[in-house]
């Protein structure tokens, strides 16, 4: 733990040594002082270098420590201060990553030097904070406003090259960092540090600086959606312009108190660590993330090449994973070809961008494009990516049982279908597993790998392990249908057309919803989804078209309230942004710019004459009430069924694959910061007026969880007892 020292010539190295990243816990920070403070007042000392042990740099505060008493004790700001104004040269060694307070650390320094491999960056802005350790102040006085705002605002991790280039850094070394630092400090042994010293620069001056930070501000909070941190960057960073370097400092601080007292570091931080939680999973049987080793993936396949399969391809490549890409005859081939070559394209771009086109083939797997199922014979995994129909993918499931070598796994991107079905089909169940993608697949991190009833350990271990090559945050999850996301979506979108049925137009739901922060409004999401995909299923289902029960009432199924409305708006080629009209109507078929459609208040208007219905215009409370609260309550169930093994689980998916806003840290915890009581009692209200809809009746263990108060999220696990587990 303690920061170590050794001499090397006339150069104190200090150490950092706090596995596995080097947070600056408080008893590290005790160290850094203790040895710093020594190796200055040593006068066989003339410089010294400041490096993390394990190749990694410094990722920053202890996350696990704030909210203690002891964050202030000894304050990084101290630290940096006391580096800063040391009268020897401080050069900072960074390898692997010098992230947040690990940055403000090495900008405290002197010099800067990197491993070209290493990544930098100030991202407290993602755990809902702000650089407080001088960080605002001292970055803006090195590269100027604008660049220091970018990467402060989004958190971004700088690779060094551009790191080198934004004039982060002093040098960047292919090997050897620290002997590089150690060279860098008697090289400058003698050169005066007045201008090394950044808490005394003064920040360059750019032209209009009002209206760039106006234009920062306004473009933050539509992008951001509620999230306080990144305005409060902007306000830290703007005090460089006003304030001295020691008051801008204070004023982070400030910031952080009045932040903090928001609640939306909390549930960011708690968003951050159930992230990885979740890869540590386990099984009711016994299976543990740690004690079942996973199967290397040396090769894969990918059939079928539409939207899903595109985006799948491109992510194996990018990790480095030769891939075999599939599609039924030439036509499709060649548009996927096309497809998936844009897409790389895209990527060698970014990866020129972080200076790695050294890295041979430029980093990509290799991609095979092929029409013969045949020559799948050899590889190690095959994703299934065909769409959405169990006969197809049974019959392509049969067939690969032949042709796949008897210890490939078998793996299908379904969004909700039956894996055990799926599996029962083939001769090794055991290898068979559902990896649902989102889309787009090569963007969007989030990865359900849904576990069948036969599916063995190690397969669940390659699946989730493929997951974290391909950069993904993956969920182990059972089989049921619609798994856990999309499961969750069903109640929340009734919400939405109930809504929709009593009063409230599409944008004025959107809004609701968009304002609670999530990415998209639901009117938004379901047209860019396509109308059609739900329209289908519900066919399939008997609900709606030529399968429905002759004489049934419209706006009723089975007993239970049902509104036809979508299925209308498809009955009229209205599906959505791919045909220009849904919800919205959009510039053309395939268009993104959603507005307004007068069509579609006079289809609600007239819909709601036929059917005498009295316009109710619900509010944006109640709109976020019942819809978030539909949500949460089929959550609940969720858990109840076993088929997400925590809450922690719950809300990594709809962090990461549904557009929720991170500074409220996911359903479930949104839930338990509202106070479980008080969901209780919003859905059994609405559930006696309205006993039609059963997906609003509280769920059992929301019951059982209200009944003792609503505890803290972390103790639901221990409430969850014994259910039939599916994982
Ligand atoms: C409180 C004192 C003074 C306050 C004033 C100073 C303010 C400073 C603000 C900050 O510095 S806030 C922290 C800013 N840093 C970050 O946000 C970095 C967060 N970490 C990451 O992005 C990643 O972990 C990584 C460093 C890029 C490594 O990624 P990788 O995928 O390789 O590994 P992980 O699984 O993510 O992490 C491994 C392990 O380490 C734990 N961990 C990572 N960072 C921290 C941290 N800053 N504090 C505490 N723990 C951290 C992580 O939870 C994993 O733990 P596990 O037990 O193995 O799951």
């Amino acid at each position: 733990m303690a920061a170590t020292r050794r001499l090397t010539h006339s150069v104190a190295v200090i150490t950092l040594n706090n596995p596995p990243v080097n947070a600056l816990s408080y008893s590290l920070r005790r160290s850094i002082i203790k040895e710093f403070v020594d190796a200055s007042k040593d006068s066989s000392v003339e410089a010294i270098v400041l490096c993390g042990a394990n190749g990694k740099f410094c990722a920053g505060a202890d996350i696990k420590e704030f909210g203690s008493t002891s964050v202030d004790s000894v304050s990084l700001n101290h630290i940096n201060d006391t580096i800063e104004s040391c009268k020897k040269p401080v050069v900072a060694a960074i390898e692997g990553v010098a992230l947040g307070g690990g940055l403000e650390l090495a900008l405290s320094c002197h010099y800067r030097v990197a491993n070209v491999q290493s990544l930098v960056g100030l991202p407290e802005v993602l755990i809902g904070m702000i650089p407080a350790a001088g960080g605002t102040q001292r970055l803006p006085r090195l590269i100027g406003i604008p660049a220091a705002l970018d990467m402060i605002v989004r958190g971004r991790h700088v690779p060094a090259t551009e790191a080198l280039q934004l004039g982060i850094l002093d040098e960047v070394v292919k090997t050897n960092t620290i002997d590089a630092a150690v060279q860098m400090a008697m090289k400058v042994l003698g050169q005066p540090l007045e201008n090394r010293r950044l808490g005394t620069l003064p920040v360059q001056a750019i032209p209009n600086v009002d209206t760039f930070l106006d234009t920062a501000v306004k473009r933050a909070k539509g992008q951001f959606r509620g999230a306080q941190a990144p305005l409060a960057c902007i306000e830290a960073v703007k005090a460089t312009l006003h304030l001295p370097f020691l008051k801008g400092v204070e004023n982070e601080r400030v910031l952080t108190a009045s932040l903090w007292s928001t609640g939306q570091p909390q549930a960011q931080q708690y968003a951050f660590f159930s992230e990885r939680e979740v890869g540590k999973w386990t099984t009711p049987s016994g299976g543990k993330w740690d004690k079942v080793p996973p199967k290397p993936i040396q090769t894969a396949a990918v059939i079928g090449l539409g939207t899903m399969g595109r985006g799948i391809v491109t992510s194996l490549s990018k990790a480095n994973i030769p891939v075999i890409a599939i599609e039924q005859d030439a036509k499709q081939l060649d548009q996927g070809r096309q497809a998936v070559n844009a897409l790389l394209d895209r990527e060698v771009e970014k990866l020129k961008l972080q200076g790695k086109t050294s890295v041979p083939g430029n980093g990509l797997g290799s991609v095979k494009f092929t029409v013969d199922l045949g020559d799948l014979h050899s590889v190690d995994l095959i994703i299934e990516a065909v769409y959405e129909n169990m006969q197809l993918k049974k019959e392509i499931f049969r067939k690969l049982s032949s042709i796949a070598k008897p210890d490939a796994f078998l793996c299908t991107n379904t969004s909700g279908l039956n894996v055990d079905e799926i599996a029962s089909v083939t001769n090794r169940p055991q290898q068979v597993i559902g990896t649902h993608f989102f889309s787009p697949a090569n963007i969007m991190r989030l990865l359900e790998v849904v576990r069948g009833q036969k599916t063995s350990l190690t397969t669940i271990a390659t699946a989730m392990s493929l997951g974290k090559t391909l950069g993904k945050v993956a969920v182990l999850v059972g089989n049921c249908p619609l798994f856990v996301g999309n499961r969750m979506l069903g109640p929340y979108l009734e919400q939405v057309n109930y809504l929709l049925e009593e009063g409230s137009y599409p944008e004025e739901i959107d809004q609701a919803l968009e304002e609670f922060g999530f990415a998209m409004g639901p009117c938004r999401m379901m047209d860019l989804a396509g109308l059609d995909v739900g329209w289908r299923s519900r066919m399939e289902q008997g609900l709606t078209g030529t399968n429905a029960p002759p004489g049934a009432p419209v706006r009723q199924r089975n007993g239970k309230r049902y509104s036809p409305l979508a299925d209308l708006l498809c009955e009229s080629g209205r599906f959505g942004q791919k045909t220009g009209k849904g919800w919205y109507q959009y510039e053309k078929a395939g268009g993104r710019i959603a507005k307004p459609d007068p069509w579609v208040r006079d289809f609600l208007d007239k819909y709601r004459r036929t059917h005498q219905i009295a316009r109710h215009q619900a509010n944006s409370q109640e709109i976020q009430d019942r819809c978030m609260f539909a949500l949460i309550n089929e959550g609940f169930r969720v858990l109840e069924d076993s088929i997400a093994s925590g809450p922690e689980d719950i809300d990594v998916i709809y962090n990461n694959g549904y557009g929720f806003p991170k500074h409220r840290g996911g359903p479930m915890y949104y839930a338990a910061n509202v106070g479980l009581p008080k969901v209780l009692s919003t859905l059994e209200n609405y559930s006696k007026a309205n006993p039609d809809v059963p997906s609003m009746k509280p769920a059992f263990l929301l019951r059982k969880l209200a009944a003792v108060g609503g505890p803290p999220i972390k103790e639901w696990r221990t409430q969850l007892g014994n259910t039939s587990s599916k994982l």
